[in-house]
């Protein structure tokens, strides 16, 4: 790829080994999880979330999605428990989503796509920083939330109200005070397995831990997130959707469940 990575047909991920080997590497994400064969694991712990409201710090259009910043100069928004040992710091959390409702998440269950998946970004404070975890085999930890088309979800609104202002790439604006706790499901049932980024540089670093049950969202909701654009300010506009990887061979990865 001589230009940047991206999701279109010559800088999506079937393109993306060229410039980053690793994307055949024996750890990728996302992957299929199939119930059926992930096995229970009486010895994981149950998820621990401390999130800080007040260390949210931004929303940005990054080109690829969009993600809310939070300040990680202290243990004060962490995750613990599950299946990491150690306090990891929450860095950011973004969507994955698709064009139309029959597809947009990365991990898929049983085969299914949901229209749109969650990410909450956390690294291992036994590393100086994200970027130093990141090149860790148990630097990050990502917590994925699958959305599912029902009712409206009031705790989206505060992230859609912001889309206004960070339509094009490389735009941002202040986005304070929100606990993404209160995005997650009622259950903290999730699966779990060794993974990697699922965009550039595609690093074999990421403890995954899916959550089981979904969270809603509606269609007038989904077709907010496709108002988003790919592009900058001035560029012929692409929207923004379908900015998803596909599921990558497990390679003989166990996929363990906390629940029966
Ligand atoms: O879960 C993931 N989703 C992404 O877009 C990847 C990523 C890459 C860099 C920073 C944060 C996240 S890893
Ligand atoms: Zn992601």
């Amino acid at each position: 790829m001589s230009h940047g990575w991206g999701y279109g047909a010559n800088n999506g991920p079937e393109k993306w080994g060229e410039d980053f080997p690793v994307a055949n590497g024996p750890r990728q994400s996302p992957i299929n999880i199939v119930p059926k064969e992930a096995q229970y694991d009486s010895t994981l712990k149950s998820l621990k979330l401390k999130y800080d409201p007040s260390n949210a710090n931004g929303i940005l259009n990054n080109g690829h999605s969009f993600q809310v910043d939070y300040e990680d100069d202290a243990n004060s928004s962490i995750l613990t428990g599950g299946p990491i040992s150690g306090t990891y710091r929450l860095k950011q959390f973004h969507f994955h989503w698709g064009a139309s409702n029959d597809r947009g998440s990365e991990h898929t269950v049983n085969g299914i796509k949901f229209p749109c998946e969650l990410h909450l970004v956390h690294w291992n404070t036994k590393y100086p920083s994200f970027g130093e975890a990141a090149s860790q085999p148990d630097g990050l930890a990502v917590v994925g939330v699958f959305l599912k088309i029902g009712a409206a979800n009031p705790r989206l609104q505060k992230v859609l109200d912001a889309f206004d202002s960070i339509m094009t790439k490389g735009k941002q604006t202040v986005f304070a005070n929100f606990d993404p706790k209160t995005l997650l499901p009622g259950s903290l049932d999730f699966w779990t397995y060794d993974g990697s980024l699922t965009t550039p540089p595609l690093l074999e670093s990421v403890s995954w831990i899916v959550l089981k049950e979904p969270i809603s969202v509606s269609p007038v909701q989904m077709a907010r997130f496709r108002g988003l654009f790919f592009t900058g300010e001035g560029e012929a506009p692409c929207c923004m959707v379908d900015n998803y990887r596909p599921p990558q061979p497990l390679k003989g990865r166990q996929v363990r469940a906390s629940f029966k």
